[in-house]
């Protein structure tokens, strides 16, 4: 049992350049990271703030860590510290518990899940993923088996974001994850899936999933991120191959909703509901946290949150327990901060048990007790030279009937039934004696009252005895049979349970068998392998997860094709996308090269071989021609060749290793990408359904359209102001880029005559433009074209909205 207080840290977030001239600076807080004892954070409150806040009067806060990453602190860093001795302790069989909290945009998700620009931005989880499945497979001792799950809590309700069936578009659409408590108070959630993970890919493409699902499924009052709490778990079973013993072992990574308080937020309506649903289960959290830091406190309010329940192993159980307090300390934050900082110091004060989580496996241990009872027979045998079987054979029987009736007639009383230590002959004695006593019962019953009273009662005694013990013989024979099938139905139920999540998990994974295979035993034997092909393959054999591309096939309208393309290019992310794609190539092509300078030494390392393989004829042949050559001395031709190859293969396994990096690396990017051109994809229809309802409203009432050139910015591009409503074209304002230098008139930059055509403004429409006059114009060339044609033929403009779906060639 390991019994510890839970590891509490801080992360500063870097403050952006403008917000650390502003806002932050110097002087605000600062870090003593002391070596040999905790670090310390003084958050320094200036004068001018102090007025009204907490505590008016004091101007400096000092809090303890265990240790503080500064702004410049990096991902790997902040994993070998924090994370790294938590997976150790997970994989030795404890359970282990991360959780990041803090204020929105704090960087929570950012230390745990990690950022989607690069790759050098992984978090917490897909670190930990690698560094365990390393661990496994450096491991050949133990059979490991792993499953991961991903939970959301929203509003007190969970969703399990793992499910394979589902694609979901909104919360509500994934399953919903219920809580259920045992008689020994143990939580079981319910419809939480448990997918198998066999390899970090695996697990890879599991958390990108849910992700996703994450994603896709918030809407805009529900920035999932910030108001809703994840838990992304790790589970393993470890078992020693032979042995009934399996250990148990889970880690939880959590990434909590933003604990800012309401009021600051200023929030109002649906979003104030969330936010006191958050604040309600940050509230019970923190109520769970101070009754456990009490002493002599008996009852714990788990129970008042979903999250605290979930959770209840981690704070005050049997778990390794680490906080993350992230902090964003600039002037408008430092309330936050300082609020986080006070949770965090309370945190500190909880001491959990962990122990290590073992448990029997009854059909192991039934194969083993048969095994023993087969030992234990052969000896029987060698030690009475009979072969013992489950039944008596004739002749013993009969000898036994013998020996009862022996025992019986006589009437010494210190006479024994010797029949050895034979349980199957001691059960048949039993057996008959009782078939005996039954019968002179009977017979007694018909038999005229001969005997004296004195006579029945002994016997009476007697045989009421004889029932007593039988029946009590009877009674546990009844206990062990009821033992023994409940043992069978648990059994039966686990089976039947892992039978159902081999089939999910078979089903979800058929893509991932083929993807690229590095084994280990490749990079021992190099000419085993054929990382040539492997290379040339690269790019076709690392897959995209089926799951992440979404049902996109449907038919788009041009005008609606258009205004994504546009769209795409100004979204923030589609400079992500880009340097990714470029990343990936650069990848790709290191990738092939690496194949080739592999193979390049394969071969090499083949001839030396061969080399060697002609020294060794060479000299076999001279000792046959002349004798007096000794075939034993060394060769140092031959040694010489060796070298060579000891040399070849070093290079082959670095070169190697490397290739594997890379291919762990192409497919986080490839996720990357995917998510990227998720995230764009939905806030397009976000966006474009908005402004179809703006239309429409618009329409409804033209004479609000007729006089103004609204402009829509979409929060997520890159240059609003180069994004435009336009009234069908209708009395558009030409401006030359000399008249508007700076592109801050939102009127269509256009040497096109066309605009200054007049069309009704029914048909009034959304373009984003592009910034460059040249396509500009000639995007307006091409509507007023399609515009006049429509119009031609008597059909309606094509709004939009009515078609949202683009399908993934758009990209
Ligand atoms: N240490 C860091 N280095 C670089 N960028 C960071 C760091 N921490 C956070 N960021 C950036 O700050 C932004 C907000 O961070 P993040 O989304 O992780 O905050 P959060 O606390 O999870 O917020 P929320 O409660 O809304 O989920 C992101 O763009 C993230 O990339």
């Amino acid at each position: 049992m390991v019994k510890e207080t839970i590891r509490v840290y801080a992360r500063v977030k870097p403050l952006g350049r403008r917000q650390g001239e502003t806002q932050g600076g110097p002087g605000i807080y600062s870090v003593d990271n002391d070596e040999k004892s905790l670090s310390s954070l003084e958050i320094i409150v200036p004068r001018d703030l102090a007025d009204g806040f907490v505590n008016n009067k004091q101007e400096s806060y000092k809090f303890k860590f265990q240790k503080i990453f500064d702004q410049e602190a990096k991902q790997d860093v902040v994993f070998d510290n924090i994370a790294k001795p938590v997976a150790e302790c997970v994989l030795a069989g404890y359970n282990g518990t991360i959780f990041a909290y803090g204020q929105t945009g704090s960087g929570k998700t950012f230390t745990i899940t990690g950022g989607a620009e690069r790759y050098s931005d992984r978090g917490i989880i897909p670190r930990t993923l690698s560094y365990i499945f390393d661990q496994l497979q450096k491991d050949g001792s133990k059979v490991y088996t792993t499953h991961v799950s991903y939970l959301e809590i929203y509003n007190e309700c969970g969703y399990d974001l793992l499910d394979p069936r589902h694609e979901a578009s909104r919360l509500k659409d994934l399953p919903k994850v219920t809580i259920m408590e045992d008689p020994d108070q143990n939580i079981h959630l319910k419809n939480l899936s448990l997918q198998q993970a066999t390899n970090e890919e695996e697990a890879l493409n599991l958390l990108f999933l849910g992700d996703t699902n994450r994603m896709i499924a918030e809407t805009p009052m529900n920035q999932a991120s910030s108001r809703s709490h994840c838990i992304f778990t790790i589970h393993i079973s470890s078992k020693e191959p032979g042995s009934a013993t399996i250990r148990r072992s889970k880690l939880h990574l959590v990434d909590l909703a933003g604990s800012e308080r309401v009021a600051k937020t200023g929030v109002g309506g649906h979003i104030l509901t969330e936010a006191k649903y958050i604040n309600l289960s940050l509230h019970h959290l923190e109520q769970v946290i101070i009754a456990l830091a009490e002493k002599n406190r008996s009852h714990i309010p788990y129970r008042n949150s979903m999250m605290t329940s979930v959770l209840r192993d981690s704070l005050g159980g049997n778990c390794m327990t680490t906080m993350i307090a992230t902090l964003s300390i600039d002037r408008r934050n430092i309330d936050e901060s300082i609020s986080t900082c006070r949770f965090a110091q309370r945190v500190a004060l909880i001491k959990n048990e962990a122990v290590l989580n073992e448990e029997i496996d009854p059909t192991l241990m039934i194969i083993k007790l048969k095994k023993e009872i087969q030992e234990l027979k052969d000896e029987l045998m060698l030690v009475t030279g009979k072969q013992r079987t489950s039944e008596l054979s004739q002749e013993e029987l009969l000898q036994l009937d013998e020996l009862i009736e022996t025992f019986i007639e006589d009437n010494d009383p210190d006479s024994t039934l010797d029949v050895g230590a034979d349980m199957r002959k001691i059960k048949y004695c039993f057996i008959h004696l009782k078939q005996l006593m039954n019968d002179s019962k009977m017979t007694d019953k018909n038999l005229p009252l001969q005997h004296n009273s004195e006579e029945k009662d002994t016997n009476k005694e007697v045989g009421e005895e004889e029932l007593k013990k039988l029946k009590e013989l009877l009674q546990q024979r009844d206990n062990e049979i009821n033992i023994l099938v409940n043992m069978l139905k648990r059994e039966k139920k686990r089976a039947q349970e892992a039978l159902f999540q081999l089939n999910a998990a078979s089903a979800g994974s058929t893509v991932l068998e083929q993807s690229l295979c590095v084994n280990l035993e490749e990079s021992q034997s190099p000419a085993s392998s054929s990382s040539l092909k492997e290379a040339k393959d690269f790019s076709s054999s690392v897959h995209r997860p089926p799951f992440l591309s979404r049902q996109t096939g449907g038919k788009m309208s041009l005008g609606c094709q258009e205004a994504f393309e546009v769209f795409k290019q100004d979204h923030a992310d589609s400079i992500t996308i880009e340097d990714n794609k470029e990343l990936l190539k650069q990848r790709y092509a290191e990738a092939k090269c690496l194949g080739e300078k592999l193979n390049k030494v394969r071969n090499t390392i083949n001839h030396l071989k061969g080399e060697i393989t002609q020294r060794h004829i060479q000299r076999a042949v001279l000792a046959i021609s002349s004798p007096s050559e000794e075939l034993n001395t060394l060769d140092p031709v031959e040694e010489q060749l060796r070298t060579q190859i000891e040399e070849e293969k070093k290079s082959y396994k670095t070169m190697f290793n490397r290739l594997k990096g890379l291919k762990v690396e192409i497919e986080h990017l490839q996720l990357l990408m995917e998510k990227a051109k998720m995230k764009l994809q939905k806030d397009f229809e976000v966006w474009w359904s908005e402004e179809a309802q703006k239309l429409q409203t618009q329409q409804e009432k033209p004479e609000m359209v007729s006089s103004s050139n609204t402009v829509t910015v979409y929060p997520q591009l890159r240059k609003p102001s180069q994004h435009l409503s336009i009234t069908s074209f209708s009395e558009t304002t030409r401006v030359s880029p000399s008249e508007d230098p700076a592109g801050k008139n939102n009127s269509i930059i256009s040497s096109n005559p066309i605009s200054k055509t007049r069309t009704p403004a029914s048909s009034s429409t959304s373009i984003p433009l592009t910034g460059d006059s040249q396509a500009d114009a000639d995007i307006l060339a091409f509507m007023k074209a399609r515009q006049n044609i429509l119009q031609k033929k008597g059909k309606p403009c094509q709004k939009p909205g009515s078609q949202t779906e683009i399908s993934s060639t758009a990209f």
